[in-house]
């Protein structure tokens, strides 16, 4: 049974980037209460002090958390941090929503458990979002490459391997302190990291690639970059293609996100920018042919909100789902 008139949410990790804009959603969220939200470093402090509107009790420690207490458990804590606290949550028969990337890819050793976690794209698995007790939110990076791939996965149009160039701006490294990102280390730079597809992403994009494809998913190629932004993400998506498309490529997107509250599809060659998405919860997606090369080749664009749709507004999309309130609560 999905329909709750009202849930209680508890949040491990509120102190974070991702807790805190969890927060500043759920503070205009009309069905959402807050039963307890966690910080290590924050334990005590009044939750408006953290984020303006926000109300419940003060923060407490991730230890004095009483998961029994909520309705839906989110964890916005790090990688490795938060697999365990899933696995108490689904014990103790709370649903629940991980950010982090820990539920994201079952491989051999995953549980049993974990494996009941569905991949939270609403856009892709609507249904089964609908029905899950445990949902895997996604990547910042995946959500974006995903969303911007999908119509031609599905249409088996790519010929080679597909270039991804991302940059996200810097909210996205987290809030804890790391020397790499001080101000004076990132400020009017700009810098690939990760390159060689090294980066842990690559396994969920290829997974959802894999079951966007008829047959064979292509070979992608990731190359993340930091932008020094706060927040936000713009991929430039290369793309091979057996043949050119006719007209306006857009059309394909359009098509295949109509009706979409979150997708915005730019037709006739426009392309978005991060001031197109940043504070949405929306991917803008816009498309060109690529002119005067030997074989036909696409250039796709998907710009996110890294914090928003990448992060804790894609909670919230999947938060109603799974309550059946309506999807876009709290989001427009
Ligand atoms: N930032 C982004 O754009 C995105 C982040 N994510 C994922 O969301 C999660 C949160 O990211 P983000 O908000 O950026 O991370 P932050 O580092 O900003 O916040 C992490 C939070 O987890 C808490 N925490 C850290 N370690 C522990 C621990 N051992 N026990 C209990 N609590 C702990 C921190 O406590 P304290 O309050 O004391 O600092 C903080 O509240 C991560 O898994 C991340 O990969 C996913 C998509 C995008
Ligand atoms: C700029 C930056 O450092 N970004 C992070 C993405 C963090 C993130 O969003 O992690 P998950 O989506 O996997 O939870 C990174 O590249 O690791």
């Amino acid at each position: 049974m999905n329909n709750y008139s009202v849930g209680r949410i508890g949040i491990l990790g509120a102190g974070g980037y991702a807790g805190r804009e969890l927060l500043r959603i759920l503070a205009a969220h009309p069905r959402a209460t807050i039963a307890w939200a966690t910080s290590e470093s924050e334990a005590g402090t009044p939750l408006s002090e953290l984020v303006h509107g926000a109300t419940g009790p003060a923060l407490v420690r991730a230890a004095d958390a009483d998961l029994a207490a909520c309705d839906c458990v989110i964890s916005c804590l790090p990688h490795g941090e938060s697999a365990k606290w899933m696995e108490r949550a689904h014990a103790a028969g709370v649903r629940a929503i991980d950010l982090s990337a820990d539920l994201r890819v079952p491989g051999e050793a995953t549980p049993q458990w974990a494996r009941e976690a569905v991949y939270g794209l609403p856009e892709l698995h609507r249904e089964r979002i609908a029905g899950a007790r445990l949902i895997a939110n996604p990547g910042c990076y995946p959500t974006a490459a995903t969303l911007a791939l999908a119509p031609l996965f599905r249409r088996g149009l790519t010929a080679g391997p597909v270039i991804i160039n991302a940059a996200s701006g810097v909210s996205g490294a987290g809030r804890s302190p790391k020397r790499e990102l001080l101000f004076a280390e990132v400020a009017e730079g700009f810098s690939a990291y990760a390159a060689g597809n090294i980066h842990r992403h690559l396994a969920e994009m290829r997974s959802q690639a894999a079951a966007l494809s008829e047959g064979a998913a292509p070979d992608l190629v990731f190359t993340p970059h930091l932008l020094p932004v706060r927040r936000g993400i713009l991929e430039t998506i290369y793309v091979p293609l057996h043949v050119p498309l006719a007209g306006d490529p857009a059309s394909l997107w359009l098509d295949d996100y109509a009706g979409e509250p979150f997708v915005q599809v730019f037709s006739g060659g426009r392309l978005p920018s991060l001031a197109d998405v940043v504070q949405t919860n929306r991917v803008a997606i816009g498309v060109t042919a690529v002119r005067d090369v030997s074989s036909p080749m696409l250039i796709v664009v998907a710009a996110i909100d890294n914090l928003r749709k990448g992060a804790a507004g894609q909670a919230v999309q999947n938060l109603n789902l799974m309550f059946g309130w309506p999807e876009t609560e709290a989001l427009l």
